[in-house]
């Protein structure tokens, strides 16, 4: 069963279209997270979806029914803000019992509900507090009670933890991993910002950019496979690393040549038609590691250091490029600002795209 079906819908706010025809599947029970650069579209997609965003164009489904129409009560969606938007003066039982006291529910049912709510996100004790005296983690928790006790059949999130501090972030986002796999058969949809939040929730993530969808996938498979450029360099931290080069023998092998660089067989299969080409050769900071033989491929300055004990940054300078070249390398290393150092990397970890941004990985 398709938990949500969105066929070439659009938005536009007058002459300015910002969503430009999204198709996307969504199963039910899936954990779907929107990521994308500030301005991409992700929270106008989610008010769509949410009925809070008229839809400009396209068909929009909920559980296989047409909801482009239908108002936000009646979606069968609970919405979950980064704003907490709890009512100050009511307790924590009666913020999250709120909908089903409009809704007419049984005094019996909202007392099951809420009760459960609170035993799923440890706030049994808080229940008679008001907001004022809790955290902002737990004033969130509260937030995403109230939507649990609606008994969604599709939560909707935007961005709930950037109010937080660091570490009540990863805690809350712990309690949101496990909220989800105690309802497996509830439909999450999540906006963020913030890498780890996408790549440690979603069973796939939307990449978006200027209101298209770039790639859609697990997240592991947006890492280890990026379809293009751009999800190359906004998918992993620090971004991956691109270089550009020129293609100089096609085949299930590529030799290329790095720009004032080398030339390097890679195991990446390009097509005869690629020979003489431009590309873009990629790889990441963490595949990068130091070489000390004439087995390399390429060779640079190192410029700032920033060694975080776990792992030392280094900036690599006296390459073609805009950027330093980053390499995260573990530990703590004995290297020195100004020293040349030689980087290799393992082939099967390394990216080639086209001179059109695409990836020759396929
Ligand atoms: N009411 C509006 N009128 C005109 N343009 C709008 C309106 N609301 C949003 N936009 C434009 O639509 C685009 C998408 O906005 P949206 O808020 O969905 O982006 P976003 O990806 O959620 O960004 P952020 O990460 O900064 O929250 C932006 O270019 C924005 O300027």
């Amino acid at each position: 069963m398709v938990g949500l079906k969105l066929k070439n819908i659009r938005k536009s706010y007058g002459a300015v279209d910002v969503i430009h025809g999204i198709d996307l599947d969504i199963k039910q029970g899936d954990f779907i997270v929107f990521v994308g650069p500030s301005g991409c579209g992700k929270s106008t997609l989610l008010r769509m979806i949410a009925g809070l965003e008229e839809i400009s164009g396209g068909e929009m489904y909920i559980a296989d029914r047409l909801v482009n129409d239908v108002p936000p009560s009646q979606r069968g969606i609970a919405m979950v803000f980064q704003s907490y938007a709890l009512y100050p003066h009511m307790t924590v039982y009666a913020n999250m019992a709120f909908g089903m006291r409009i809704a007419k529910e049984s005094r019996g049912e909202i007392d099951r509900r809420v009760r459960a709510a609170a035993d799923i996100l440890q706030l049994t004790k808080y229940l008679d507090r008001l907001p004022k005296a809790l955290s902002g983690g737990q004033r969130q928790r509260v937030a995403i009670g109230r939507a649990i006790c609606r008994d969604p059949k599709v939560f909707l999130f935007d961005e709930p933890l950037s109010n937080l501090d660091a570490a009540l972030r990863v805690a809350t986002r712990i309690e949101i991993a496990k909220l989800s796999e105690s309802m497996p058969d509830t439909t999450m949809i999540y906006v963020t910002h913030d890498q780890v939040e996408a790549m440690t929730l979603a069973d796939r993530i939307v990449v978006l950019s200027g209101g298209y969808i770039e790639q859609v996938g697990p997240p592991l498979e947006l890492y280890e496979r990026p379809a293009n450029l751009f999800v190359a360099q906004f998918i992993g931290s620090p971004a991956m690393n691109v270089i550009p080069a020129k293609i100089i023998d096609a085949g299930t092998d590529t030799v290329v040549e790095l720009t004032g660089g080398k030339r390097s067989r890679i195991n990446i299969a390009t097509p005869s038609r690629a020979v003489g080409k431009d590309a873009s050769f990629g790889v990441r900071p963490e595949h990068l590691e130091i070489s000390t033989s004439d087995n390399f491929l390429f060779e640079g300055t190192v410029g700032v250091i920033e060694a975080l004990g776990e792992v030392t940054l280094l900036y690599i300078q006296g390459l073609v490029t805009d950027q330093p070249i980053i390499a995260k390398i573990p530990g703590i290393l004995g290297i020195k600002r100004g020293e040349s150092v030689r980087f290799t990397a393992d082939t099967a970890k390394l990216h080639l795209f086209d001179d059109e941004g695409r990836s020759y990985r396929g």
